[in-house]
């Protein structure tokens, strides 16, 4: 497939000169247009959307009786027209959380319908070998979400692009050139550098005694880092990328109006969600498009070390000049940019994140840790990366940490391409598919006391991030797996050994380590709720370290 079908040169706002004018910048998401008369802003709202669901009602009783054919799974009785969405929405849990719940009553195989969505829920390590690996292929597609058609430059990333020649080609340049152990590699001074700075500013604030919000800290210290492995610069405009990382996870899940009634195109502007996502791909514009140019620019060339925009250019250049069927354009790479810069920021930080948190409720498991941490590097003399393949307790630390807590908990959707049977059952095509990892990686059926965080229990296993054992799948599994373990790896090793080795860490006065809360935030990816707030004591600096 050519680059030009995921390339929207045409439309003005991928116009790849576009450069930011006007006034300085104030960030969209942060202001609210008024409403100028809000009861016949309902009444015209309403009544299209009455017409639409009762047209929809009728299209859907057609297509029911076209499947009563079909075994489907086992699921909820459906309403008209919303589906499932209301048993999805009831209890005001995280998703994840309820589908663990109906899983319970409906079985590990489970058929929702998400306003017009067919939905495949796989909630067991077997049902997840089935359609991860057997059925593979025809679950490598991703649905059409409208944020990969307008925020990714008509689903020209990694990780929402369909599954055809364009994706292998990205995808092949993810593996053996992105993100590979030597390019990991080859970024250890940014990551040692910045960690530094981090563990710096933390120490000052112990020098008070002060409690110091983990949350903002490390969010800083992983954005810098990407930052500077992507481009080569030190992170800029952090809030306004919080704000949009925000808007991003949101949409990614698929629940907008818009994505839950594709057939119904008028709902992408009328709920005003084509909106914001156009107000943020002129935002993310704002933000990369100097970066390409300053890349672009004599300046660089010549400059030993190559970022990540380096590679993707170097790229887009060596496919020109030899006249490959297959090239990128700037969109695309731009594309690819802001995928690595969320996924690379959000994921490690989160998980280190909820790492400190597990372990601020285990002091035992802290103990444990921080023994290992203080005697390797204090054996080998040396703070930093080389000394890390020997952190054996810590790495069961991080993998307890994804097993109760994988950050993307339902796996990015999948969509089917044909129609398969899985366990005996019918899935159409065009299913999307949800595989509920957390609810696996927490069931008794596998795992012993498994709500409790006892790294311990990795300690005789062969289990790894591979995707091949599938009661533990926090990376995903097959074709479409995370490309970018060792990436995600080496920052999240590096930041807790560096914060358990150089301070001891107390909750804020009064708080016992259950006192702690665990509350995720509503979303499709697990984040904590409340700020994480501790107070740090400097360890090392004493012996000087
Ligand atoms: C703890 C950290 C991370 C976790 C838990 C994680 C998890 C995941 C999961 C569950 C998927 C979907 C897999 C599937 O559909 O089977 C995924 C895909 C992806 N991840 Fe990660 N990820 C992490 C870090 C990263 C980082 C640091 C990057 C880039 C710098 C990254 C880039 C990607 C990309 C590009 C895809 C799409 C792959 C495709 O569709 O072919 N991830 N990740």
């Amino acid at each position: 497939m050519g680059h030009g079908l995921y390339g929207l040169q045409t439309s003005k706002r991928n116009n790849e000169n576009v450069k930011h004018i006007g006034p300085a910048y104030t960030n969209p998401f942060l202001h609210h247009t008024p409403t100028k008369d809000p009861i016949m802003e309902a009444t015209l709202w309403l009544l299209p959307i009455i017409s639409l669901l009762v047209a929809l009602f009728l299209v859907q009783k057609l297509l029911m009786k076209k499947s009563d054919k079909f075994r489907l799974p086992p699921g909820p009785s459906k309403l008209p027209v919303v589906g499932n969405l209301h048993q999805l929405a009831a209890k005001n849990m995280s998703p994840h959380h309820r589908l663990r719940e109906l899983a319970r009553v409906y079985g590990p195989i489970m058929h929702l319908r998400l306003g017009e969505v067919p939905t495949l829920v796989v909630s067991s390590a077997d049902a997840a070998k089935e359609v991860l690996k057997n059925h593979d292929i025809r679950f490598a597609n991703r649905p059409k979400l409208m944020v990969g058609k307008i925020l990714f430059y008509n689903f020209s990333d990694i990780g929402l692009s369909p599954y055809g020649e364009y994706w292998r080609q990205l995808r092949k340049i993810a593996t053996l050139e992105l993100f590979t152990v030597k390019r990991v590699q080859s970024f250890r001074h940014v990551r040692e550098e910045e960690v530094s700075k981090f563990i710096k500013s933390v120490a000052s604030e112990a020098a008070f005694g002060s409690v110091v919000n983990l949350n903002d800290k490390l969010f800083g210290l992983l954005f810098n880092i990407t930052s500077r492995i992507v481009f080569s610069r030190e992170g800029e405009d952090q809030d306004a990328f919080r704000v949009f990382l925000s808007n991003l996870v949101d949409a990614l899940a698929g629940f907008s109006i818009a994505d839950l009634y594709p057939s119904i195109k008028l709902l992408e502007s009328m709920s005003g969600f084509r909106k914001k996502l156009q107000e943020m791909i002129k935002e993310s514009d704002r933000m990369l498009d100097p970066i390409i140019k300053d890349h672009l620019s004599k300046k660089r060339q010549g400059k030993a070390e190559e970022d990540l925009v380096d590679v993707l250019l170097r790229f887009q250049k060596e496919n020109e000049s030899t006249n490959m069927p297959f090239s990128l354009t700037t969109n695309n790479i731009k594309s690819v940019i802001l995928e690595i810069f969320s996924a690379g920021s959000e994921t490690s930080f989160s998980t280190v994140e909820w790492a400190m948190s597990e372990l601020l409720r285990n002091p035992k498991v802290m103990e444990r840790a921080q023994a290992e941490v203080r005697d390797v590097f204090k054996k080998k003399g040396i703070i930093g990366e080389s000394s890390l393949n020997e952190l054996k307790y810590l790495k069961l630390v991080i993998k307890e940490t994804l097993r109760l807590h994988p950050i993307v908990p339902l796996l990015v959707r999948r969509e089917s391409t044909e129609h398969c049977q899985i366990h005996g059952y019918d899935v159409p095509p065009k299913t999307r598919l949800m595989v509920n990892v957390w609810a696996i990686a927490t069931d008794p059926q596998y795992w012993e006391e498994p709500e409790v965080f006892k790294p311990e229990r990795f300690e005789r296993s062969s289990i790894d991030y591979k995707g091949t054992n599938f009661e533990f799948i926090p990376f995903g599994s097959g074709r479409r797996m995370c490309p970018a373990i060792a990436f995600a790896l080496a920052n999240i090793e590096l930041l807790l050994a560096m914060m358990l080795y150089h301070f001891d860490w107390k909750l804020p006065a009064g708080m016992r380590p259950n006192d702690l809360d665990m509350d995720e935030s509503f979303g499709i990816t697990i984040r904590r709720k409340n700020a994480l707030c501790v107070i740090p004591m400097s360890y090392a600096f004493s012996s000087g370290m």
